[in-house]
């Protein structure tokens, strides 16, 4: 019990291993063979080869060669088929019963296979579980014949344990409650224990005294996983075999120590314990209950919604956190094959009945996590997230093709005939396709990541690995980090000529760097330039680099620059999460024929890039960096920050504490430090190791000066020439220019058109203020109509004039805000509108940002009060940035008025009169797509 609270909390030793990796892979065998129906050895053999191709990284991660494997299947041929011969087909046989009662023998056969991977949640009884196989058998006893459902569980292991009784037992109830029939028993088959040619197959039936006593169990173990009783955790099994094996058993026995003052004596397991945590000591003790206690913290926020999509009917939710009534479009649906051998599909969801703007108004974005379950029984039918969003529908990346379930066929009786339409995927498309446009589903949002499991585990394997002890001394006991003697001379590969003298000190250091280095950048000061040249120069002198930030459009950025140098490199993630212009270089395993090659080409690969959260990926379990970078470090708790730094032997953080902070939600935890990265704390501890960049190249000056007068106290400098080319030029302007956007006879704005203060080439820094109009957000929502269609008008009227689409950039810190303002500009495609958080990085010519808040409250919420995300958003743009807001609300944020302030002292502030309402300008609905 305490292993399965465990595993709720941490990602355990996640490498596969031989025995896990064979078990996956038999598992895969047998279901494929059950779907297809086909026991030939002709069919066997060619799936084995599949299969193992399919699996090569499991191979490589757990150390295995694809000969040996597949000749290991290959030998369990006979068996499978031994056992289809006698179990699959409509003649039962005589099968073993675990505890019978009975005198006369039970014989059975699986005649129909329902599903395979069968992932069911009961709310009934409290209860999850993915069965290998959901099955039809026929079940002879007393001269009585039976068709019946059933679960049917595979098992590789040599032994039989009460567990797998357990389990199956549960499976039994999650299948009664899925499809709603008393379902009596389950079989367990053990593919490895031959007591006949067959394997030993077995059937568990539900026994009621052990129904009970399994049902208390699991009441047992749901009270463990209750918020306040997380710090008791079920006691220890202090079994010397078992415990050397688990998988948890780091995270159990630093639970122990730490959590509940455990010894090495009280633990059972003298010798095993001391192995993994005799070195901690009391200070690495508190460093594990101080986070633990704040990640917990971070847990239940993240967690708050969670009940909801299994207590309430959708009806009953609110259009926040759930969406009703979605069909399925069945032509949509599309399949995305991924690099990495898995599918996923894209699927559109329509709304039956409702409002008829109802999805924009929702709270859903696109990159939400969503669960899609049946409207009627509320079954979960998959997972995945949000890809795209308009006013009437909602498109979906899911992990499976969403369907009804299963649906009984004519010829069902309760009592002596269970019969149903297959839902897995030999099921005729016609059939499934019925099922979809029949079915009605609820959407919900999905708080639910496994982002905090590898949080967790990250502390685990930085206090507990032995390969993690050098970086426990620098980032938990603080040792000063050491420097190699500067010999003053750069590799060659460097391009020192296109560098100033901050960034070849930055270098220098960072290639001096024993431990670590620290690079402080403020905006646009060649931060991504300098990490760029690091990297050539580290790849020259053969080391490898794991480069790492916690957005993927983050790692993509510096991607896109070394691809410009001509670096080779390889990026982790998945397709639709990465650049186009990066796909190419993502992993595809469908490449590698066989382990080796496979291996060869992972070695080979010196920079490898993925986000901190995509370190799970199997390759970590066998590579090792020479360093590891991490860019936006500021953006990352310590726990996540970890994750990367846990596979090299150095490291680099890049940042600046003046942009964005790590993501917490959590208030307390906040308080109580988890918002402070490890950047901010090293850099505070060492200051020795870190460099700073002052010039910057991104900005025109009153842009910069912006910045500066805000937060780095004119210490940020410029480095670009200030002439005239450092002005926007819109090519096509001239004194008529704006005449085109004005109706005849009409001259309310021309005679002084708004416009013409907004796109002046020569203000790089422009607000406008809307309090003179209707302009008010949308109750309830971060939405501002008038707002976004001032700025339509006004990016439009920047495309007529010339500028490229590539060039303008639309930040708002409101998700809302970003749909809508989508809609208005959905045929303008590569202008990119996004939260300040993507922009981070980033720069455009022209930046647009929408404040959005307008109301007679003055309530301006947090995250304009926030001054590292403002001065990301405002530190974007190298030749003009235009703000729209309404004065009188925003002013409400002291760092917004001093914003407005520094405009106004600018004579830049454009005040619209109650005339200036965006109907004035005749906007093209099309703008030519430059
Ligand atoms: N030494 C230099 N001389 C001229 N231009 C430079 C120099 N270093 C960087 N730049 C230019 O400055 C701009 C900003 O650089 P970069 O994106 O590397 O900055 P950054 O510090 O990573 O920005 P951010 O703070 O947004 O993360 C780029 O256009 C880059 O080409």
């Amino acid at each position: 019990m305490r292993k399965d609270i465990l595993r709720e909390r941490f990602n355990g030793n996640f490498c596969f291993n031989s025995s896990t990796a064979y078990g996956s892979l038999f598992h895969e065998l047998i279901q494929s063979c059950l779907i297809q129906n086909n026991f030939t050895s002709q069919f066997m053999e060619s799936e084995i080869l599949k299969v193992v191709k399919r699996s090569i990284e499991r191979l490589y991660s757990a150390d295995l060669n694809e000969n040996d494997v597949i000749g290991g299947l290959m030998d369990a041929i006979p068996t499978i088929r031994a056992w289809a011969d006698k179990f699959i087909g409509e003649v039962p046989k005589p099968i073993e019963e675990h505890l019978s009662t009975s005198k006369t023998k039970l014989s059975i056969s699986i005649c129909n296979v329902l599903n395979v991977e069968e992932h069911i949640c009961s709310i009934k009884y409290g209860l999850k579980g993915k069965i290998d196989a959901s099955v039809e058998a026929k079940v002879s006893q007393n001269g009585i014949l039976k068709r019946t459902i059933m679960p049917l569980e595979l098992k590789t292991s040599r032994n039989v344990s009460p567990s797998h009784y357990a389990q199956t037992i549960f499976y039994c109830l999650l299948m009664s409650d899925n499809y709603d029939i008393d379902v009596e028993s389950g079989l367990l088959y053990y593919l490895k224990i031959q007591n006949e040619e067959t394997g030993k197959m077995l059937n568990v039936p539900v026994v009621p005294h052990e129904l009970r006593s399994l049902i208390i169990q699991r009441n047992q173990l749901a009270w463990h996983a209750l918020d306040d009783q997380r710090s008791i955790l079920p006691p220890m099994i202090k079994n010397e075999f078992q415990c050397k094996n688990c998988s948890f058993n780091a995270s159990c026995f630093l639970y122990h120590k730490a959590i509940e003052n455990g010894t090495n004596e009280t633990s059972g397991v003298v010798e095993i314990f001391d192995n993994k945590v005799a070195h901690l000591k009391d200070h690495h003790l508190d460093f594990f209950r101080n986070w633990d206690e704040l990640i917990t913290l971070e847990d239940e926020d993240m967690y708050r919604f969670q009940p909801e999509i299994w207590n309430m009917l959708a009806s009953n939710c609110d259009d926040d956190q759930c969406l009703n009534n979605m069909c399925l479009d069945p032509e949509t649906i599309e399949t995305i094959p991924n690099g990495e051998g898995y599918r996923q599909f894209r699927c559109k969801f329509i709304r039956k009945a409702g409002k008829p703007n109802f999805v924009l108004d929702t709270q859903f974005c696109i990159g939400d996590h969503v669960i899609v379950s049946s409207e009627l029984d509320h079954r979960t039918v998959a997972s995945g997230f949000v890809e795209d969003i308009a006013s009437n529908f909602v498109c979906l990346t899911l992990d499976r093709i969403p369907h009804g379930g299963s649906k009984r066929n004519f010829d069902m009786d309760i009592e002596s005939c269970h019969s149903f339409l297959c839902a897995s995927e030999k099921t005729a498309y016609s059939n499934l396709r019925s099922d979809i446009i029949d079915t009605f589903y609820r959407i919900d949002k999905d708080e639910l990541t496994s982002s905090m499991k590898l949080i967790r585990q990250n502390l685990v394997s930085l206090l507990v690995d032995k390969e993690t002890a050098k970086l426990r001394r620098l980032i938990v006991d603080f040792d000063p980090p050491c420097f190699n003697q500067s010999n003053d001379t750069m590799p060659n590969i460097v391009d020192t000529k296109s560098l100033n003298d901050d960034q070849i000190k930055a270098i220098k250091l960072a290639l001096d760097a024993q431990d670590y280095a620290i690079l402080l950048g403020m905006p646009g000061t060649g931060k991504s330039t300098t990490i760029v040249q690091i990297i050539k120069a580290l790849v020259s002198n053969g080391k490898s680099v794991l480069l790492a930030a916690y957005t993927h459009s983050a790692v993509d950025n510096i991607l896109l620059k070394l691809l410009n140098e001509e670096i080779d490199m390889l990026r982790l993630g998945s397709k639709s999460k990465v650049r186009p212009e990066i796909v190419p270089y993502l992993l595809n395993i469908n490449q590698y024929d066989n382990v080796d090659m496979f291996r060869t080409f992972i070695e080979s690969k010196q920079v490898i890039a993925t986000t901190c959260l995509g370190i799970t990926h199997y390759i970590f379990s066998k590579r090792r960096f020479d360093y590891c970078i991490i860019d936006e470090a500021t953006q990352v708790t310590l726990p996540i920050c970890v994750g990367p730094l846990r596979f090299a032997d150095r490291f680099l953080l890049v940042g600046d504490d003046f942009q964005l902070p790590p993501l917490v939600r959590n208030h307390e935890a906040i308080e109580k430090g988890m918002g402070k990265s490890l950047f901010t704390t090293l850099t505070g501890k060492h200051p020795r190791a870190v460099t700073r960049l002052r010039y910057q190249y991104r900005m025109h000056e009153d842009i910069m000066n912006l910045s500066n007068c805000l937060i780095y106290d004119y210490k940020m400098l410029c480095g670009l020439p200030t002439g005239p080319d450092s002005f926007l030029k819109i090519p096509g302007w001239n004194n008529n220019f704006l005449s085109q956007f004005h109706k005849e006879n009409d001259n309310r704005c021309e005679e002084e058109c708004w416009l013409q203060t907004v796109l002046d080439p020569w203000k790089p820094v422009v607000m406008v203020d809307t309090d003179n109009l209707e302009a008010k957000e949308s109750r309830g929502l971060n939405q501002n109509s008038v707002e976004a269609s001032l700025i339509e008008q006004c990016v439009k009227a920047m495309l007529i004039g010339g500028i490229p689409q590539t060039d303008i950039g639309i930040i708002t810190p409101f998700r809302h805000q970003i749909k809508l303002l989508s809609q208005k500009f959905k045929d303008l495609t590569k202008i990119e509108i996004s939260t300040v958080d993507r922009f981070q990085g980033r720069e455009k010519k022209v930046i647009v940002v929408s404040l959005v808040k307008a109301n007679v409250d003055y309530r301006v919420g947090d995250i304009l009060k926030d001054y590292r995300r403002l001065n990301v958003a405002i530190t974007r743009a190298q030749s003009k940035l235009i703000i729209f807001g309404s004065r009188s609300t925003v002013s409400a944020s002291e760092i917004m008025r001093n914003i407005i302030e520094h405009i106004q002292n600018a004579h830049s502030m454009c005040k619209l009169k109650d005339k200036n309402t965006p109907s004035w300008h005749i906007v093209p609905s099309k703008v030519a797509k430059t």
